[in-house]
């Protein structure tokens, strides 16, 4: 039996739909536009991509955006200056730094120098000890993606075995507290875990996001169980050209799985659409108003 395949970028284009209606209520009720600033220093390729889809999905969804394209040379102090000019900017609800940053800047530094209510990355230090703690907190976009597939398709994650391989601070180990927030049993897996497959094997919930492609085959997964790949790895093709790919060894993982995203299109196209989302929120909250229903953890 083949997986049913989660329709990332059909899911992400549903949440940029609700996530415009709060936008349009927001402006309509209480005169408020969420304004999002994104911070891109350098010449990153893919950086420049994302950063440009974030720019024009933004837009679409009727919200400000901001875009600070600024040279690799630029020094850590004027990063920072830009980053305290941002968080005095009432008309700015969110805010995100590009990552990779240059070499020569200390990328926490400037993460934690964001205002953590405008810090839609959820990635400051503040943010990460809310969600740790199980409190509310802006919560990263990715991580806060795959969480919004794995309820849609099954409802409540109560008790279920969950495996994330993968122990980034950007989305293993804060998807590992939103599925320990879901009551899931958690296991957090990485290059030094002992029998990685018999682990995964174990998972009714297998979070792939340790970023070396394909790792992770068939014959490791559960039969029935679900796969959220989050790996994005780019790898040369027979012609020359190059190709997209997961974590997860898609061909003999979909013969098995009951349920597996796609690589490209599964979570890649979540992260902008929560990204939106938490800009929402963040105006929500900086305003006193209810949290936008659909769009939080
Ligand atoms: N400050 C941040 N930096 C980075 C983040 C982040 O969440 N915050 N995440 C990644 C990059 N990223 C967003 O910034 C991102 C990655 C991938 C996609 C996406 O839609 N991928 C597509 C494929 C795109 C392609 O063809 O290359 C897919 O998977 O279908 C969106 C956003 C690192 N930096």
């Amino acid at each position: 039996m083949t997986a049913q395949i989660i329709d990332g970028k059909a899911f992400a284009a549903s949440v940029r739909e609700k996530v415009a209606g709060h936008v349009a209520r927001l402006k309509q009720d209480h005169g408020l536009t969420p304004g999002l600033a994104v911070v891109l220093v350098g010449e990153d390729p893919a950086s420049q991509v994302y950063v440009r889809n974030k720019g024009k999905q933004t837009k679409e969804a009727g919200m400000l955006s901001v875009e600070h394209r600024l040279p690799d040379t630029t020094s850590e102090a004027e990063i920072l200056a830009l980053v305290e000019t941002l968080n005095a900017d009432p008309s700015i609800h969110g805010i995100l730094v590009q990552l990779p940053l240059p070499e020569h800047v200390n990328a926490e530094l400037v993460i934690n120098a964001i205002d953590p209510a405008k810090d839609v990355d959820g990635f400051h230090i503040s943010n990460v000890g809310l969600l740790g703690t199980g409190q509310k907190s802006m919560v990263p976009c990715t991580p806060l993606g795959c969480l919004m597939m794995l309820r849609a398709h099954h409802g409540s994650l109560s008790g279920m075995d969950a495996v994330v391989v993968g122990r980034s601070n950007i989305v293993g180990k804060p998807m590992a507290q939103l599925l320990l927030g879901e009551s899931c049993t958690v296991t957090i897996a990485h290059s030094r875990t002992r029998d990685l497959p018999e682990v995964v094997r174990r998972a009714d919930i297998v979070v792939a996001a340790v970023g070396r492609p394909q790792m992770i085959p068939g014959d490791w997964i559960k039969p029935g169980a679900t796969v959220i790949d989050v790996g994005i790895n780019r790898v040369p093709k027979d012609d020359g050209k190059s190709r997209l790919v997961g974590d997860v060894d898609f061909d003999s993982a979909v013969e098995v799985a009951g349920a597996i995203t796609p690589v490209p299109g599964g979570v890649g196209p979540m992260t902008i659409a929560c990204l939106l989302a938490n800009t929402v929120t963040a105006c929500c909250r900086a305003n006193g108003l209810p949290e936008p229903e659909g769009l939080t953890a």
